[in-house]
């Protein structure tokens, strides 16, 4: 069956609804017009649902997926306390993360037996800066980089709120710890640092052990790049095989090897993409990547080569202003 693909375009209020063939052709099949500025994106656990979080006037917003043809209906909205930078869902469904970058916290809303994300019932605050909330596969622990304090800062998720474990990840000085993408069956994760464009490779608490370690630094751009460092996305593929990541001021695209024990071997090449890539998606297969770019207001979708994990350019597709999240499912 065709993938359905979701980008939100905050400049013009609306989500871009896709299908992706197995060939890795996109067919525009909606444009959802949003009542405000729509950034971060994440599906229901079951993917019946997309979330979305809107400014100004801060809100989350559920919109119910058509089983067939993927097309959004608005279902309710939610008011948040502060701008969402990124959202996520805990691994039972049941509760909803807000991240707010520049509030210095991260709310949790209840999802509704319907479905539904309902108004916060608690917000951390004195987060500096969180840019991400990651929760860890079949587990309580959360993962929340905190990018002015260069620490990912741990939780644990106990009745509906979050309680701060003893340790971090205490990652280098200026490297402004951003986005998180787990590796599928290790204890292993990548963290992406906003600032100084490296990868850190950590290795994740489990019942075994709650320390916490950072296992490799990789640079994720060429050691030349005499720009302003200024990463922003992550991906991993399902196979574990290969990691992207980007980067907003060359507005390249970085392709990474993983070697079979989730640490990363080499980077794989370097690529021209979309002006500005905030955020882009893998499809479920492994075989397509879609990379929206902020100033270009276009999709670029790629074949990822499944021995070399180099990256081919297919095609370029238009969409909605400042496109900025891609969701895939
Ligand atoms: O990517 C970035 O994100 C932060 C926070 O984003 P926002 O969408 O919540 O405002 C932003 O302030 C920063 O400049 C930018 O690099």
């Amino acid at each position: 069956m065709n993938q359905k693909v979701y980008v939100a375009c905050p400049e013009n209020q609306e989500i871009h609804v896709f299908t992706l063939s197995t060939q890795g052709e996109l067919s525009l099949v909606q444009i959802v017009a949003v009542p405000g500025q729509v950034q971060p994106m994440v599906f229901s656990k079951n993917k019946s649902f997309l979330y979305v979080g809107i400014r100004p006037d801060f809100q989350v917003l559920s919109y119910a997926i058509a089983p067939e043809s993927g097309e959004l209906s608005f279902a309710g909205s939610a008011p948040l306390l502060g701008s969402p930078t990124h959202i996520a869902i805990d691994n039972t469904g049941k509760y909803f993360f807000s991240a707010s970058y520049s509030f210095n916290h991260v709310s949790i809303c209840p999802i509704s037996q319907e479905g539904i994300v309902e108004a916060p019932i608690h917000t951390i605050e004195g987060i500096c800066a969180p840019h991400s909330v990651n929760p860890i596969s079949d587990s309580n622990t959360i993962l929340i980089p905190a990018l002015k304090e260069d620490k990912i800062r741990v939780f644990n998720l106990a009745n509906g709120t979050l309680i701060e474990a003893d340790t971090a990840y205490m990652i280098q000085k200026g490297a402004g710890p951003r986005h998180i993408t787990f590796h599928n069956t290790k204890q292993i994760g990548y963290c992406l640092n906003e600032l100084d464009s490296t990868i850190s490779t950590i290795k994740l608490p489990d019942e075994n052990s709650t320390l916490v370690d950072i296992l490799q630094t990789h640079l994720s751009v060429p050691v030349d790049f005499n720009q302003t460092y200024w990463s922003a996305d992550i991906h991993i593929t399902p196979n574990n095989r290969f990691l992207y990541c980007s980067e907003r001021t060359s507005s390249l695209l970085t392709a990474i090897e993983l070697n079979s024990e989730g640490l990363i071997n080499k980077t794989i090449g370097y690529y021209d993409t979309e002006l500005q890539p905030r955020g882009f998606a893998i499809d479920t297969t492994g075989k397509f990547l879609i990379c929206a770019g902020q100033q270009s207001d276009k999709l670029s979708l790629y074949h990822i080569d499944q021995n070399s994990g180099e990256l081919l350019h297919r095609t370029q597709y238009s969409v909605g202003k400042g496109a900025m999240w891609v969701l895939i499912k």
